[in-house]
């Protein structure tokens, strides 16, 4: 892991629907949404929670990509998103979801396409906070944030090795 993250939020499932649904919750005084849009792929776990609260039914991907595990690389866009969407209204009445915002620069590039949706996200730091409308937890920026699917059950050796290494 790079130096750069000196601290770790490892989110298990349980948490992860917890935070999930308080985000639909906080979501639900700023519709009505007619459409959720994921930010592909770490927004589609909790496009699918919120969209099932609010009873959302119509869902669009967009598909960005940045990170190659923890190193950040150039923005990719590889699907844009529909323009049955992206054409009408600036996205008004639209809601994005997206797992995190960190640097704000993936929340960035997809504001650009629809100016007038609400973004949202589960976690965010500081510099991509400004770029977000609704969020349940912030860390701080020297943060990773571990998500449940990059995640297995490893061994943890015990308090009392780790003190005397
Ligand atoms: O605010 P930023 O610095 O742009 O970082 C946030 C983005 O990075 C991660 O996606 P990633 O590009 O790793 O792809 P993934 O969703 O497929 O894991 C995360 O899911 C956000 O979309
Ligand atoms: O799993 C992740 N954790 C993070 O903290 C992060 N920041 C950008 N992209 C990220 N992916
Ligand atoms: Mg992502």
């Amino acid at each position: 892991m790079d130096e750069k993250w000196q601290k770790s939020f490892p989110v298990s499932w349980d948490q992860f629907h917890r935070d999930a649904r308080a985000l639909a919750w906080r979501l639900s005084a700023a519709g009505p949404f007619h459409a959720v849009v994921a930010v592909t792929r770490g927004g589609l776990v909790p496009a699918a929670v919120v969209a099932r609260e609010l009873g959302i039914r119509v869902i669009e991907s967009v598909c960005v990509a940045s990170y190659e595990y923890d190193k950040q690389g150039e923005i990719q866009v590889l699907k844009p998103i529909s323009e049955a969407i992206a054409k009408k209204d600036g996205g008004k009445g639209v809601l994005i979801v997206d797992d995190l915002v960190d640097t704000g620069a993936t929340a960035r590039v997809v504001r650009e396409m629809l100016p007038k949706a609400h973004f949202a996200t589960v976690y965010a730091k500081p510099a991509g906070r400004p770029l977000v409308d609704t969020f349940i937890t912030e860390v701080s920026q020297d943060t990773w944030i571990y998500l449940p699917w990059d995640m297995h059950l490893t061994f943890a050796p015990p308090i009392g090795d780790k003190a005397t290494a």
